[in-house]
């Protein structure tokens, strides 16, 4: 017999086919309120669960007591508790890698956008305000040249750090717990503790996974070491920052402007003082949101779902208490 898995995100048609081959899918384009009671009546049966976003926790998992793997289409794993999931011996996937270079093309889009302020001119220009000489306080700032403060240099970081220095000629400041020998070796990256990273960088650029040790990594205090020229860019998670600290310290001019991929919550709630702001560039969490990252990360993870229910370690496996059963 098939074993069962529950697909509930929009999924490639190939995709789909693939894990058909083996499975038997139960498919969800979203879950919300309509389909919630259904969702959970299959869930009693399930052996795997396709997807990214859902909480998957103690209560959750309590309804699914067949299940083996849980494959996230996405490469951060925050809303997987995986000391539930490691106790009920219960594999855990995510997409490492292949969407490094996307997410790292989107950052230096949001990096260029907010220095030299292109929404605030595209939306000038095509309202017809465009009737004289362009005059000085339409400038932006320089992005070539400048230090460039990546806070987790790991895959993401490292592909952020190799545009910025090869593309923009960038100095590149780092912050991690350990040491990132091939961002050092191949892009001149130097290692340094989070104030001197912050005191010292044009650009802060936050790019660690949501835990408990980077949940609001950035704070007032963080804030206020940054340089008042500096631009704070965030494609990590909302809940890695303070968002209050953040907008106190953009009120008062603690630092020059931000671009947010990332909020807390999303979809960004509309009356959210960030929105209003001139000097700050939102993107709706779009990292990795091209058709072929996406097909890539969606393959990756169907091959994750597939491998692990067939009883062999899954390609990325995430490292937990799984790992050493
Ligand atoms: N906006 C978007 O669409 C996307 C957002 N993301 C987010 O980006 C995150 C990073 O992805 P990726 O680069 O693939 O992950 P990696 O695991 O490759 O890199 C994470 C880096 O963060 C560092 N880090 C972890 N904890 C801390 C800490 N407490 N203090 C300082 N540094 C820390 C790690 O180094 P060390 O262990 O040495 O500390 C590592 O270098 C994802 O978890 C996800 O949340 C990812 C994809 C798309
Ligand atoms: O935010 C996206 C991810 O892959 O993580």
């Amino acid at each position: 017999m098939k074993p069962k898995v529950i697909v509930y995100k929009k999924v490639n048609q190939k995709v789909l086919e693939y894990i058909k081959q083996t499975c038997e899918v139960v498919y969800f384009e979203e879950l919300d309120s309509q389909n919630d009671s259904e969702f959970l009546h299959e869930l009693k049966d399930a052996h795997g669960l396709f997807g990214v976003g859902l909480g998957i926790d103690k209560k959750l998992l309590d309804q699914a007591p067949q299940l083996k793997i849980v494959s996230n289409v996405a490469v951060g794993y925050d809303n997987l508790d995986l000391l539930e999931l490691s106790k009920r011996g219960i594999m855990a996937t995510n997409t490492p890698e292949v969407l490094n270079e996307t997410v790292a093309d989107t950052v230096m889009g949001l990096i260029i956008a907010t220095a030299r302020r292109m929404p605030e001119l595209d939306y000038w220009v095509k309202n017809g305000q465009w009737d004289s000489m362009l005059e000085e306080k339409w400038f932006g700032v320089d992005v070539h040249h400048k230090v460039l403060g990546i806070i987790g240099m790991g895959g993401i970081g490292t592909a952020i750090a190799k545009r910025a220095h090869f593309g923009f000629n960038m100095d590149i400041l780092y912050h991690n717990r350990s040491r990132n020998h091939e961002a050092e070796q191949t892009y001149g990256a130097t290692y340094c503790s989070l104030e001197e990273l912050l005191n010292q960088s044009d650009f802060v650029c936050l790019m660690t996974p949501l835990t408990p040790e980077t949940e609001k990594l950035m704070g007032l205090r963080e804030f206020e070491q940054m340089k008042q020229s500096a631009i704070f860019i965030n494609a990590s998670r909302g809940k890695t920052v303070d968002e209050e600290a953040l907008i106190q310290a953009l009120q008062k001019g603690e630092i020059l402007a931000a671009g947010l991929d990332v909020f807390d919550p999303e979809p960004v709630q509309k009356d959210n003082p960030l929105l209003s702001m001139k000097n700050v560039v939102t993107l709706p969490h779009i990292g990795s949101a091209t058709m072929e990252t996406r097909f890539n990360m969606a393959m990756l993870a169907a091959e994750n779902l597939v491998v692990g229910l067939k009883g062999d370690v899954p390609p990325n496996l995430i490292k937990s208490e799984v790992n050493t059963k």
